[in-house]
Parts: C-alpha cells; structure tokens; sequence
C-alpha cells in the first residue's frame, strides 16, 4: 500500500523523517512524507527535500497554552492541505499523521489537520503518537525499578525539559481526536526510555524503532519490483483490522538475523545462496511471532484486551515458510480476545532478518487510563 506521512511538531517531523529512513530498499511504500512545524531549526535538522518542510504560525503563536495552540492551528490547517497538494495526496491509500503528545505546536495542530484532511480525502487518517514520560510531568517519578539500583528516584533530567502540563496536554489532544482519527497508534515514550536515559538520548534509537514497526506493518505487501506474497495485505485489510472510529491499536514486532548465504563459496567464489531447512524457517517464524506478541509493544497492554489483530512475516522467500506463518496466525488468534484476524507475508529478497510485524486493535490500556488521572490530578 501507498502511505502518506505527515509529522507536525518537533517530535511529528523527527518521526516522519525515522519513517523515511525505514524505508525498506527496492520497494516504496511511501507517496510523501512531509514535516510541518514553527522551528525552522528543526525542519532543517530533517533530511527530507525542502519542497516537503514547511514552517507556518510564528513561534509566538504556540507560546500561551494547549487551548490558545489549538485556535492557532484551526487557522492553519487549511494552509497545510494546501502544501500537501506538492506532493501526490491522492494517490495514497491511506495518511499517517506523527506527533508528540504533552506538547502545544503538534497537539494543538493535528486535532484540525486530521478533521481537514478526513473532509478532504477518502482514504483513513491514522494517528501516530507518542505519549509523554512521567518525569516530563512529575518530578517525583521513580526510574523503572528492578534493575539494580534500588529505588534511586530520577528527577526530571538535565536534558529533559519538566513540561508540567505534558499529561493534561496529551490527555486534551487525544480527547480531541476522538472520532476525528481513524485510529490512534500511541507510543509510549515510558516504556521505551532506558533506566536514568534522558528522553532526548533515547529519542533516536526510539524513533528508529518505531519507524521499523510502521515499516513492518504498511510495507507489508512486498516490494514494487520484488516477489510478490502469497498473501498481500493492502489497505482494505488495514482498515478492517485498525478500524475506522478512532481505536487505540499497539504495534509489536520482532525480527532474528538470519544466514543467507553459504560459508562455501560457489564457482567464481561469490558466496552463494544458502538452502534453508524447513525445520530451522520454522523455529524463526514461531520465534518472531512470539516475540511479536509478547514482547515489548508501542503501548503496552494485555493482547487478549485486543478485539483484532494483523500479523506480518517478512524476510528472505527462502525463509518464509507458509505453515509456519499459518500457525503465526492461529497463535495470534489464540493471544487476542476477539476474533478478526488477518496475516499475510512480505518477502524481502535482500533482507538478512526475518520479522514478524503486529497489530493488536481497539486495546484497552492501562497507562492511558494512567494518564489521564494524572491530567486530572493536576488540574
Ligand atoms: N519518541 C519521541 N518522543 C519525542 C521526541 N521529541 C519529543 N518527544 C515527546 O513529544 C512531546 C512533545 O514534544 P515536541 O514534539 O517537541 O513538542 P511540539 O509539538 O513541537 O510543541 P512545543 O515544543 O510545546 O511547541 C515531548 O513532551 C516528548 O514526550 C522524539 O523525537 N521522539
């Protein structure tokens, strides 16, 4: 499927540019992607051309909260429909808007981008958003514990900037969203921050990881001039699984580096294709699926919460084996709640990993429910 990504913030624009970074070679699943914000510093920190960087608003604009923001970008959102016409909009099968929630420019500009482009296009617009650590609004906030230090408390970092409102922000702006996004993908930036790590240390390899998961689940049906998969999702399988009335959905993913060529050197002694055993595609496949669905999601929570699921296996043909894969999808089946399931596979000729990409859907998650006490508490 045909993607159109769009980051708007700080945060937004370095995940759009991870996204375009994670592009798997040999095959585009991306129209444009295009990075809007109010710091021209930032913009120009991200590698896209500077056709598809746009700053609008003044700085100013964002200075006096979440609600006056919020104003702001009502008043802009029909000016960045209209930058999004220098790329192609209407061929993508769907749009990917990124943000950081907790902060003003993003939370206050995406609620009115999102209901602008949903008037404007047919296609879904999911929501791609990263929900504020606990010590950005709590000083007081312990680091995780169990990890040999006690319970060494980590106040807000030097480098990570206290922003007492970020719960409050990002509780508003996904309220905002509420039947406005297609579908939310949160990103808990908690969970993925390594004990005593700043958040502005962990922001790359993060990002990084997020993109690879977006990549892994919307570049799923095989690349434009590589082998096509046996079972291709597109962007109708997309939309039934991550639904269309606003729903909370968790990306998982795992992969396991895998030998793909011979230690022999064939004639000529260029290393040559390796024969891949059933048994050992197999005990790759049932390990990134596992690990796909239990290991560490973009929002924690209990899969069995989940009422749909999409499961992905990518990697070299050779490896990607159907009963494997087969099996990958009952597991999946088994692990959620409710019963609408989908998986299909994405050969990668060139790849060295086989990788298992998962959508969880409409998941109920404790840490937003966290969350919003927290906005209530300050409130
Ligand atoms: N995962 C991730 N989270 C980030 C990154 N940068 C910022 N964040 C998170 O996103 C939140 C919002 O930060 P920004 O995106 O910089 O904020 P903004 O939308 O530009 O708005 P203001 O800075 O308030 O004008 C922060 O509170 C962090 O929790 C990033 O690169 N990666």
């Amino acid at each position: 499927m045909q993607l159109e990504v769009i980051g708007v913030g700080g945060a937004g624009c370095r995940i759009a540019d991870a996204i375009r970074a994670a592009e798997p070679a040999g095959g585009s699943f991306l129209t444009d992607v295009f990075a809007f914000d109010t710091d021209e510093a930032d913009l120009q920190r991200t590698v896209l051309p500077e056709s598809h960087r746009y700053r609008y608003g003044a700085e100013s604009a964002f200075d006096d909260g979440l609600e006056a923001a919020t104003e702001t970008g009502q008043e802009h959102a029909a000016e960045l429909l209209e930058v999004l016409e220098r790329g192609s909009p209407t061929e993508a099968d769907a749009f990917l808007v990124a943000v950081g929630l907790g902060g003003v420019t993003g939370g206050g500009t995406v609620p009115a981008l999102v209901a602008a482009l949903q008037r404007t296009y047919d296609e879904s617009v999911y929501v791609l958003a990263t929900l504020p650590a606990d010590r950005e609004f709590d000083p007081n906030a312990g680091e995780p514990s169990g990890l040999g230090g006690g319970s060494r408390k980590a106040s807000a970092g030097e480098n990570t900037p206290p922003r007492p409102d970020a719960a409050t922000n990002a509780v508003r702006t996904l309220e905002r969203l509420e039947g406005v996004a297609s579908a939310i993908v949160p990103f808990d930036n908690e969970t993925w921050l390594r004990p005593g790590e700043e958040l502005a240390d962990a922001r790359d390899r993060s990002n990084r990881a997020l993109a690879t998961r977006v990549a892994a689940v919307f570049a799923g049906g095989g690349e434009s001039d590589g082998p096509v998969a046996q079972t291709v999702i597109d962007a109708s399988d997309i939309e039934r699984i991550v639904g269309n009335e606003s729903a909370i959905v968790t990306l998982g993913y795992a992969e396991q580096t895998v030998e793909t060529t011979s230690s022999k050197f064939g004639l000529g002694l260029l290393p040559t294709e390796r024969e891949v055993e059933a048994r050992e595609a197999v005990s790759a496949v049932e390990t990134v699926v596992r690990k796909g669905i239990r290991g560490k999601l973009t929002l924690e929570c209990e899969p069995e919460t989940a009422a749909r699921g999409l499961l992905i296996v990518g990697g070299p043909p050779a490896w990607l084996n159907r009963q494997a894969i087969a099996e990958g999808r009952r597991t999946l089946e088994s692990a959620i709640g409710g019963s609408g399931i989908l998986g299909g596979d994405a050969p990668r000729p060139d790849g060295e990993t086989v990788f298992a990409g998962v959508v969880l859907a409409d998941v109920e998650s404790d840490r937003l429910e966290e969350l919003r006490a927290a906005a209530a508490r300050s409130t």
